[in-house]
Parts: structure tokens; C-alpha cells; sequence
């Protein structure tokens, strides 16, 4: 038997908030919400789309651009299939990385009918040359596209159909000024209620036909980081061992053992975070330590310890980042077990 180099990754992290495989995307598309009404929690995001998306459709007129942001997992993608579906048009989908060239945004545009939804996903990795065509498709429904080479270049007006752009993006300080001020819409997508993860892994548990208590329901959404995808995971993963384990049912005692087993903890950190925790606590004293400094001491990525990692320990009062580091809470000493420093832990003010 050959040993593929893949058999040595690290296995994924069950509480990522990044799609797991392509089979888990599958999954995800069929638990995606299809109407605003299914779309549980972000009340506030919610509420501002049922309104311009009542208004576009009363006046039969394309709605304004919409930028949404928020970590991983939150629903972006989910929204802007449910932006399309309510306005009842066409949504095409695509994102900032796929986009090489002008001409590949110019043929999308100019195939659009009329009042259609464009999702653009990852829309902060859209090179400076696409961007530049997007500025006059989206202010007045035309690209300038250059016909021919050399000497005889010309640049032709083009007249598009009205739609709508609607960009997420993990990173919303990563859009040029120029992008982001051509929203007319901003959504910041929140991390969610265990109440409202709840909701979601009950309505997931019954589109995949588990038995599953409000108890058990619970147990599982305070786990989930915040995030539906990883509440829709622990679900499944939960179903795997009540369906060998015990009667495939899902009640608390059951999920609480299941978790365990996962390795992720009471409040739905696993190792990962406790290895950040854990760098900053140790090595760093608690800290400030810089970004750059604390990924390397844990092996990953500064990017991934900002979008991924550090969102939800910083949402739940674990770290704090502030202008000289990453300073970890008393919560973050007190849940490692170790005792703070004598001289309490450095805040953000003192010194500065
Ligand atoms: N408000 C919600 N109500 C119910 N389920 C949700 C909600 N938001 C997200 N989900 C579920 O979580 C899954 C992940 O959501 P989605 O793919 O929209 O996240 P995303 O923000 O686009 O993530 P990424 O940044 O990785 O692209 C969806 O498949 C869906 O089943
Ligand atoms: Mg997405």
C-alpha cells in the first residue's frame, strides 16, 4: 500500500468555521435557509434587507449594492442566495481569486438580465484591473471595454442591465475606499445566540430527520463558536455517535459525552484555541504580544489567528487586541487554570 503525503495532514478542525470538504458543502447547500423568514438570528441585518428588498421589488428596480462582512460561517453566502430568491431573479456567483482579468468580470456583466443578483464572494482579493471595471458597472451600469491592440486600441462604452452586487467579504478593512463607498448597502453578519444556534441545529436536525431534545440542541449550539456551520457540523458528527452509541437520539447527556470525545470544550474551544490561549498565557506573560509573534509560536498563520481563530476568543472576553498586542483576559487565565499575574493582568490603558 502506498502512503499518500495527505495521510500526514492534520486532520481538520472540527470547530473550523471553513467548509470541511466538498461533501460538507453538499450538505450545507441542502440546510441552507431559502427565504429571509428561515434565515434565523442577525435581527438587524435581516431587518434592513426586508426593507430595501420590499421597496426593489415595488418599484420593479434593481436594489442597491449590498457589502457583507463577518468571520467565516456566519451566513454570507446563505444571504445571498436568499437576496436572489426573495427578489426573484436570477443569481450568478462568483469570487475575487476566480477573476483574473477584466475580460472574465466583463463577460459576467454583460450576461446579466435585467435586475439581477451578482454575488461576488471573497470580494478584497479582486485585483486592482477588475476592481477598476467594476467602479462604472456599478455607478451607472457601464464597463469600458478596449477593443483591439496597440496603436489601434479603442475603449467602447458598453450599457449593462440594472443589477445588484452583493460582495462578502471575511475582511472588510481589506476593501479599497473607492469599492467600499459604492455599497449602498453594509451588513456586518454577528456571531449568533446560543439560542439562535439552537434554533438552527433543531431546523437542521429535522431536515435531516435526527430525533434531537431542546436540551441536547442546546448543548450543542453553546459549543458551536457562535457560528451555524460549525453548529450543523458538531450536529452531524453528534448524530454519528448517538447513531452508534446509542438509540439515535440526541439528548444532552448524549451530545455532552459526543463533544467530549471531539475534543471540544464546554465553550466550544478546542485545541487550537487553547493552544492560542495557552502561547499567549505561557510564553508571552499574558501578553501584549504582536500577531506575528504568536503565530509563530503556535505554527499558523497570522492571517488565519485574525479571521479564524481570534474573532470569537475576542467576542467572548478571552483576548483583547489592542494597538501594542494581544493581551489575554483574566476569563483566559481562569479558564487554563493558571494563576493571573501579581501584577494583574495588563489592560489596555496602563502605560499607555
Ligand atoms: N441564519 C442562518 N440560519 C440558518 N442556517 C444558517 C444561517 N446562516 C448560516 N447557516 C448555515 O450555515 C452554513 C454556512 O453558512 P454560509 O456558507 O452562508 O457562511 P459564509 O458566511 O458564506 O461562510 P464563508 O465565509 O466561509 O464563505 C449554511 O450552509 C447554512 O446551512
Ligand atoms: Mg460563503
Amino acid at each position: 500500500m502506498s502512503i499518500h503525503t495527505d495521510d500526514f495532514a492534520p486532520p481538520p478542525r472540527v470547530v473550523s468555521a471553513a467548509p470541511a470538504s466538498p461533501n460538507e458543502e453538499a450538505i450545507e447547500r441542502a440546510l441552507r435557509p431559502k427565504g429571509l423568514d428561515d434565515y434565523v438570528g442577525q435581527a438587524k441585518a435581516r431587518e434592513q434587507l426586508e426593507i430595501f428588498i420590499g421597496a426593489a421589488r415595488k418599484r420593479r428596480e434593481a436594489m442597491d449594492h449590498v457589502l457583507l462582512f463577518g468571520p467565516p460561517g456566519l451566513g454570507k453566502t446563505t444571504l445571498s442566495h436568499i437576496i436572489a430568491n426573495e427578489l426573484g431573479v436570477n443569481l450568478r456567483q462568483t469570487s475575487g481569486p476566480v477573476l483574473e482579468k477584466p475580460k472574465d468580470l466583463a463577460a459576467i456583466l454583460t450576461n446579466l438580465e435585467r435586475n439581477d443578483v451578482l454575488f461576488i464572494d471573497e470580494i478584497h482579493r479582486l485585483s486592482p484591473v477588475v476592481e477598476e471595471i467594476l467602479y462604472p458597472a456599478l455607478e451607472d451600469y457601464q464597463i469600458d471595454i478596449m477593443i483591439g491592440e496597440g496603436p489601434a486600441a479603442r475603449s467602447i462604452k458598453l450599457d449593462l442591465q440594472p443589477f445588484t452586487l452583493v460582495g462578502a467579504t471575511t475582511r472588510a478593512g481589506m476593501l479599497t475606499n473607492p469599492l467600499r463607498d459604492r455599497f449602498g448597502i453594509v451588513a456586518r453578519l454577528e456571531f449568533y445566540t446560543p439560542a439562535e444556534l439552537a434554533r438552527i441545529v433543531r431546523r437542521s436536525a429535522g431536515l435531516l430527520e435526527v430525533a434531537c431534545d431542546e436540551d441536547g440542541a442546546h448543548e450543542i449550539a453553546r459549543r458551536s463558536r457562535g457560528t451555524p456551520r460549525i453548529a450543523n457540523r458538531l450536529l452531524r458528527r453528534v448524530r454519528d455517535y448517538a447513531d452508534v452509541k446509542g438509540d439515535g437520539r440526541i439528548h444532552k447527556p448524549l451530545a455532552d459525552k459526543a463533544l467530549a470525545l471531539l475534543d471540544v470544550d464546554p465553550l466550544g474551544f478546542d485545541l487550537m484555541d487553547r493552544k492560542l490561549l495557552e502561547a499567549v498565557v505561557h510564553r508571552f506573560d499574558g501578553g501584549p504580544v504582536g500577531l506575528d509573534n504568536v503565530a509563530a509560536a503556535i505554527g499558523e498563520e497570522p492571517g488565519t489567528i485574525e479571521d479564524v481563530i481570534e474573532p470569537y476568543l475576542i467576542q467572548q472576553g478571552f483576548l483583547q487586541r489592542t494597538p501594542r498586542g494581544r493581551i489575554a483576559t483574566l476569563a483566559a487565565f481562569r479558564h487554563l487554570g493558571v494563576a493571573p499575574p501579581k501584577g494583574g493582568v495588563t489592560d489596555l490603558f496602563d502605560g499607555a
